[in-house]
């Protein structure tokens, strides 16, 4: 183990000796029931990450639950849970969304008479519509892109339990706010909010959204490597519009692959790199757990932040 600052940082291996004895580690059935949601997750990593992860939320949610108990009590009031959210923060295409569908499963089996549920924040992008009137639709993914009132609005009323809740929706095929469609929330009892922006300070708000994470996550790796999965994660999309003419990526889909790919790196470079560095990783310090990923996806170090 390594100390620093306020981080303390694990190897692969030392990680994965912080299985529980009283809290079962990933089980065969929980193994093939997520080679299906992914083929491509190591389940190498499910086992020495995940399963000492999901344990560390176990301790952290019962303490949450425990702390929410003891100021209803203080204050003289019956005791409602509220929601514990978790935020997952990172660079596009590093595999926030992944991690997020992985912890999901995990806590589903892990509790099975709560509620898991999670969202993406891209829905709170501006359409492309409203991007474009504000001269920034370059600028998809920054701060300024995204409805950040909304947002916060949103978590409010997640956190206070105000029934079901609705979002908009993103959808990648189409590269916009899907119209007439919207991410529907039923009471969860623990919510994964995953995006790049979990974990921003936005400098017009009183209210941070980091305010409303009880956990965090922030998934990091080589800029070189998230270019890598970048530009793969695109391929496949050309590969799955082909047929679909309304599919943003089929005009890619049936023009020349190398000037296809040629666009997708400069998008990387011009965007996605730029915002990365800019605005992602400077929030990294933030998170409560920095995964560290390194060639196909493997988790290599993890670190552990040491104050709260
Ligand atoms: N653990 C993993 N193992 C293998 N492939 C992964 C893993 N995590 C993500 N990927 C792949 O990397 C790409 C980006 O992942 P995704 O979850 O979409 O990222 P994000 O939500 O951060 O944009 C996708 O093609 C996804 O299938
Ligand atoms: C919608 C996004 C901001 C969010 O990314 P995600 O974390 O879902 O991969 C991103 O996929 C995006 O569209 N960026 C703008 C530049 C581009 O890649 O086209």
């Amino acid at each position: 183990m390594r100390s620093e600052m306020n981080y303390y940082k694990f190897s692969r291996d030392e990680w994965a000796t912080f299985h529980a004895h009283n809290f079962a580690s990933v089980s065969d059935a929980e193994l093939t029931q997520l080679r299906s949601l992914n083929d491509m997750i190591s389940m190498d990593d499910v086992k020495k990450i995940y399963s000492p992860l999901r344990h560390l939320i176990h301790i952290r949610y019962r303490d949450y639950q425990q702390d929410e108990y003891t100021l209803s009590q203080f204050i003289g009031v019956p005791h409602h849970p509220h929601p514990f959210i978790i935020g997952i923060a990172g660079s596009v295409a590093v595999g926030k969304s992944t991690t997020a569908r992985l912890l999901q499963l995990l806590l589903s089996r892990a509790y099975p008479d709560r509620s898991v549920q999670m969202i993406t924040t891209d829905g709170f992008l501006y359409s492309n519509a409203e991007l474009e009137r504000r001269g920034i639709l370059d600028r998809k993914g920054f701060p300024e892109s995204y409805n950040m009132d909304l947002l916060i609005h949103f978590l409010n009323n997640v956190k206070n339990n105000s029934g079901v809740i609705r979002a908009p929706k993103y959808s990648h095929q189409i590269y916009d706010i899907v119209p007439d469609e919207e991410e529907v929330l039923d009471h969860p009892d623990i919510l994964i909010v995953e995006g790049i922006n979990v974990l921003q300070l936005p400098s017009k708000q009183p209210i941070y959204i980091s305010d409303y994470f009880d956990f965090s996550i922030y998934v990091d790796a080589d800029p070189a490597l998230i270019e890598q999965w970048y530009l793969e994660r695109f391929g496949m999309l050309l590969d799955t519009a082909f047929t679909d003419p309304t599919n943003y990526y089929y005009q890619y889909a049936i023009g020349d692959r190398n000037e296809a790919f040629q666009m997708a790196k400069d998008v990387w470079r011009d965007v996605n790199l730029k915002n990365l560095n800019e605005f992602i990783l400077p929030t990294k310090n933030r998170a409560d757990v920095i995964l560290h990923k390194t060639h196909d996806h493997l988790i290599d170090e993890v670190a552990l932040r040491k104050f709260n």
